[in-house]
C-alpha cells in the first residue's frame, strides 16, 4: 500500500486531470441509472394511463429520457477522452522518471540486471500502471459515491429499499473484490515474473542465436520458453476463470437486487405507499446501479499484478547509486592531472581487484597498462571514468578527490575506447555523431582517416549514410572498432583511454592506427591511457605500468623495463610481435 501512496504522490502534477476524469465518470453513470430508472417509470406509466384511458403529460419525462440519453453518450465520451488522456500522460511522466533515475545507476548497478529484466520494468511494468488509475482509482472513487447518492435516494422511498441496495452493492463492491483479490493475488504476482522472465529469456536466446544454433542448444532454450509460456497460460486462465466468476457474482447481485427491490416495493404500492410505476422504477434502478461496482472485481483481482510491477519499479529506483555525485561540485580544471593515491577497489564481496595502485596521470602524458587478463587494468579505467569509487586510497584530479567533480562533467572530457564497443542501429555518420554531434563532414573524415576508415567508407554506395546495423552487426569486428576509435578522436576530449583499441585489426592496420592516434594525442597535447595486451608501440609511451593480480609489480619507460629484466621483459620475450617492433 505505501507503494501505491508513493505512486499517488508521483501523479500529483495531474491530479486535476484525474479528478475530472473520475468526475465526468461519476456523471456518466448517474445518467444511465437515471435514464434506466425514469424510462422504466415512464413505459409503466404509459401503459397505465393507456389501460384507464386518461391522458398524462408525457412531455418532461421524455426530455428527460433524452436528457440522461444525451448526457451519458457525451459523458462516456468525454470520460474517455480525459481518462486516457490522464493516463497517457501519466505514463509518459513516469517513463521519464523511471529513466531519469536509472540514468545514475549506469553501468555499475545496472549490470546485475539482464537485459530482458530491465527492458520488461521500462515497458510492461510502467504500462501496467495505467491500471492503477484507470482500473482501479477511477472505479472506486465512482463506486463510493455512486453507492452514496442510490441509498440516499432510497431512503426518500423507504429505508429498507436502502439497506437492500445499500447491502448488495456492498457484497458485489467489497466482499467479491476482497475475494477476488486474495484468490487472485499470487497469480498476480506470479504472472508478473514470468512475463519478465519470458521476456528476459527471449531478449537472451535472440541476442545469443548464433551461438545456440552453432552449439546446437536452441532446442534446449526453445523448450525452457516453451516451459514459461505454458506457465503463463494457465496463470492467465487461473486468472480469466475468477473474472467469470467475479461477473457472475456481480450479475447474480444485480438481479437479487432487483428482486429485492420488487419484494419490498410490492407491499408498498398494495397500501398506496408507492405509486405503481415507482416499482418498475426502483427495480430497473436497481439493476442499472450494479454498473457503479462492475469494474471492481477486476481491478482488485489484478492487483497482485499492479503492486508486483510497482514494486519491481520502486526497487530500481531505490537503489543508491554506486557513485554518489558532490551536491556541490568543484569546476573541471583547466589542465587533467590525475593521481592514483594507494588506491584500492572491489566488486561487491569479492576480492580486493585492485590494492595500493599509485601512479601519476600528468596532462599531455601518454601512460600505457600492460599485464595478464583479469589483472585489474579496466578497473583502473572505470575509477577514472567515475564509474566506481575507490574503496581505499585517493584518486585525485587536479589535487582534489575525484568524488569532489561531477561523473559526467568529467565525462565530457574524456573520450574512451571501451573492450565492448557498442554501436546503434543507425547509419555510420549518427554513431561517429554520438561524440560530437555538431562535428562538420570534415571533422568526421579526418577522425575516419586517422581510424584508417575513411576509404572504406568511402567506397560503400551509402558512404557515411551507410548502416550500421544493430551492435554494429553489418560491419567486421575490426571495422566496428575502427569506427569507435573514429569516434573517440572525433570527440577530441583532452584525455583519451582506449581499452584494448587494437583488438581485433591485423597487426599493419593495428600498427598504423596506434601511430596515428599517438601522432593525434601529441599535435593536440591530450593525454593518453592505453590498456592493452599487445606490446607493440609502447617505445613511444612516457611511462609503463605492468599489473599483476590487482596490483602495479613495474613501472618505467619500455628501455628501462626490458632492462630491468623483470616481468615486462618475460612477456616482451613472449610476444612475437615486439620482437618484430624493436626490430624495426
Ligand atoms: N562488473 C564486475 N563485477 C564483478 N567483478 C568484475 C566486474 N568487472 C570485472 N570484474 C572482475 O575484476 C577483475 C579485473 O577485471 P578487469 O576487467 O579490470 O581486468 P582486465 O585486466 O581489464 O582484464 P582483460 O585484460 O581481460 O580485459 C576480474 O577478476 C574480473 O572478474
Amino acid at each position: 500500500m505505501n507503494d501505491l501512496l508513493r505512486l499517488l504522490r508521483l501523479f500529483k502534477p495531474y491530479h486535476g486531470w484525474m479528478a475530472l476524469g473520475a468526475f465526468l465518470s461519476f456523471i456518466t453513470l448517474l445518467a444511465n441509472v437515471g435514464l434506466m430508472a425514469v424510462s422504466g417509470w415512464f413505459i409503466t406509466a404509459m401503459a397505465m394511463a393507456g389501460v384507464a384511458g386518461v391522458t398524462m403529460n408525457y412531455f418532461t419525462p421524455s426530455a428527460l429520457i433524452r436528457l440522461a440519453a444525451i448526457v451519458r453518450t457525451a459523458g462516456r465520451y468525454g470520460e474517455r477522452l480525459v481518462t486516457h488522456e490522464a493516463t497517457f500522460r501519466l505514463l509518459a511522466e513516469l517513463r521519464v522518471w523511471f529513466y531519469q533515475k536509472l540514468e545514475p545507476l549506469a553501468p555499475a548497478r545496472l549490470e546485475a540486471f539482464r537485459s530482458g529484466d530491465l527492458l520488461s520494468r521500462i515497458r510492461a511494468d510502467i504500462d501496467k500502471l495505467d491500471t492503477v488509475y484507470l482500473r482501479l482509482l477511477v472505479p472506486l472513487l465512482v463506486a463510493l459515491l455512486a453507492t452514496l447518492v442510490f441509498v440516499v435516494v432510497l431512503l426518500f422511498y423507504h429505508p429498507l429499499l436502502a439497506l437492500v441496495e445499500g447491502g448488495l452493492l456492498l457484497i458485489a463492491g467489497i466482499f467479491i473484490p476482497w475475494l477476488m483479490n486474495r484468490l487472485g493475488h499470487r497469480t498476480g504476482q506470479q504472472m508478473v515474473m514470468t512475463k519478465a522472465q519470458m521476456r528476459a529469456a527471449l531478449v537472451n536466446d535472440l541476442q545469443g542465436m548464433g551461438e545456440l544454433l552453432v552449439y546446437g542448444a536452441d532446442a534446449r532454450h526453445a523448450s525452457e520458453i516453451q516451459r514459461l509460456s505454458q506457465q503463463l497460460a494457465q496463470q492467465q486462465q487461473k486468472m480469466s476463470g475468477l473474472q467469470g466468476i467475479s461477473q457472475g457474482a456481480l450479475g447474480l447481485c444485480a438481479n437479487l437486487a432487483m428482486w429485492g427491490m420488487m419484494l419490498v416495493a410490492i407491499p408498498l404500492v398494495s397500501s398506496g405507499s408507492l405509486a405503481p410505476p415507482e416499482l418498475a422504477m426502483l427495480a430497473l434502478f436497481a439493476l442499472a446501479s450494479f454498473e457503479a461496482v462492475m469494474p471492481l472485481p477486476l481491478a482488485f483481482q489484478t492487483l497482485g499484478e499492479t503492486l508486483a510491477a510497482l514494486r519491481r519499479i520502486f526497487e530500481l529506483v531505490d537503489m543508491q547509486p554506486a557513485v554518489q555525485e558532490p551536491a556541490q561540485p568543484l569546476p573541471m580544471p583547466e589542465a587533467f592531472h590525475f593521481t592514483f593515491q594507494d588506491v584500492g577497489f572491489r566488486y561487491g564481496e569479492a576480492a580486493d581487484t585492485l590494492q595500493n595502485i599509485t601512479l601519476d596521470f600528468p596532462p599531455a602524458s601518454k601512460l600505457a597498462i600492460v599485464g595478464a587478463t583479469g589483472s585489474g587494468k579496466s578497473t583502473l579505467a572505470s575509477l577514472l571514468l567515475r564509474f566506481r569509487e575507490p574503496a581505499s586510497g585517493e584518486l585525485l584530479l587536479a589535487g582534489q578527490p575525484i568524488q569532489r567533480y561531477s561523473g559526467e562533467a568529467l565525462r565530457q572530457h574524456i573520450a574512451v575506447v571501451s573492450q565492448q564497443t557498442h554501436l546503434f542501429n543507425a547509419t555510420l555518420r549518427d554513431n561517429l555523431l554520438l561524440a560530437k554531434p555538431d562535428a562538420s563532414q570534415g571533422e568526421i573524415e579526418t577522425a575516419c582517416q586517422l581510424a584508417l576508415l575513411h576509404d572504406f567508407i568511402a567506397n560503400q554506395p551509402e558512404g557515411y549514410d551507410t548502416w550500421a546495423g544493430e551492435t554494429g552487426v553489418r560491419l567486421s569486428g575490426g571495422q566496428a572498432k575502427r569506427v569507435a576509435i573514429a569516434r573517440a578522436l572525433l570527440k577530441n576530449a583532452p584525455v583519451l583511454i582506449l581499452d584494448e583499441p587494437t583488438e581485433g585489426l591485423d597487426p599493419e592496420t593495428a600498427r598504423l592506427v596506434m601511430r596515428n592516434i599517438i601522432q593525434h594525442v601529441q599535435r593536440n597535447r591530450h593525454s593518453l591511457l592505453l590498456i592493452t595486451h599487445r606490446l607493440h608501440g609502447l617505445e613511444q609511451m612516457d611511462g609503463i605500468h605492468v599489473m599483476d593480480k590487482g596490483r602495479i609489480i613495474e613501472s618505467g619507460t619500455q628501455a628501462e623495463l626490458l632492462a630491468a629484466q623483470g616481468h615486462f621483459h618475460y612477456l616482451a620475450e613472449n610476444s612475437k610481435l615486439l620482437g618484430a617492433q624493436i626490430k624495426r
